[in-house]
């Protein structure tokens, strides 16, 4: 990403000069406070920003220059060069439609499969985001499974085509603090297995820093800090970035203290 610049339909910047780089079997954390332009800077990696905004700068996935982009051709890049998780399940999953069914659905389309080999893709899948009963879990609709598994079925489903790239916005805000920990150490082995480069968006240091190497500290739409996480959270440049190690802090020790974990 390179001079990355959103702006609304009436001129004012959302997200201004952004630029960075992920390569293969990297992970990058994109953090800041709610407003930062996190969510925009991931919806503008997959061309899917609103229609209303104007889009400057170059956003280059793999090949393929995605900033003005035909949507045929995000089309074949979405899912394949990089593949997203949302914070809500809900808004990845059909309700009406089996769990099994939507795993299916990119794999018979991209990859061509069909009958007992799709099937047992669909429940490798599962088996791989270590759900049990993959069996069950493919016949259920996404109401019938807790909120923890249906995250699994997301991430089951932004891994089908292999991306090179998966970027997780906010994956574990949602889910209660254990189910949250489980998540994180999934993710963690599965992009480590597969050699998968990774773009982390949360708003909290603490999760950030358990499966990324460097980071970017967002505020207001821009860039105010990177580095590697280490150097960050032990030595923070800016204020802004001090603050957010601080209250990382002091929620780890108010959860240490109080025996949570
Ligand atoms: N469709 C839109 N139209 C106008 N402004 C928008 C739109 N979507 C987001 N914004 C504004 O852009 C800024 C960045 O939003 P963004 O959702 O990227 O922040 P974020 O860092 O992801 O926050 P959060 O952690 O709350 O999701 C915010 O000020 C937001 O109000």
């Amino acid at each position: 990403m390179d001079g990355l610049t959103i702006r609304t339909g009436d001129g004012r910047a959302l997200v201004s000069e952004l630029a960075f780089e992920v390569a293969r079997g990297e992970r990058l954390g994109l953090i800041g406070e709610s407003g930062s332009g996190k969510s925009l800077t991931t919806l503008a990696v997959l061309g899917l920003l609103p229609a209303d905004m104007t889009v400057t700068g170059s956003v280059r996935l793999a090949d393929t220059q995605i900033v003005g982009a035909a949507e045929k051709t995000l089309v074949g890049v979405r899912g394949r060069s990089a593949a997203v998780v949302f914070q809500e399940p809900l808004t990845a999953l059909d309700p009406l439609m089996r769990v099994g069914k939507q795993i299916a659905e990119p794999l018979r389309r991209r990859r061509q499969l069909t009958g007992a080999a799709l099937k047992s893709a669909v429940t490798d899948l599962l088996a791989q985001v270590r759900l049990p009963e993959p069996d069950r879990i493919a016949r259920a609709f996404p109401h019938e499974i807790s909120g923890g598994q249906r995250q699994r079925v997301a991430l089951a489903m932004a891994l089908a085509c292999d991306p090179a790239l998966l970027i997780a916005d906010e994956p574990t805000t949602a889910l209660d603090v254990t189910v949250q920990a489980e998540m994180l150490e999934l993710i963690d082995g599965l992009v480590r297995e597969r050699g998968m480069a990774v773009l982390f968006v949360s708003h909290d240091l603490a999760v950030v820093s358990k499966v990324t190497d460097r980071v970017l500290v967002m505020k207001d739409g821009r860039a105010v800090e990177s580095g590697a996480v280490a150097d960050v959270v032990r030595a923070p440049r800016e204020a802004y970035t001090k603050a957010l190690v601080d209250s990382a802090r002091q929620l780890e020790s108010a959860l240490d203290l109080g025996g949570v974990r």
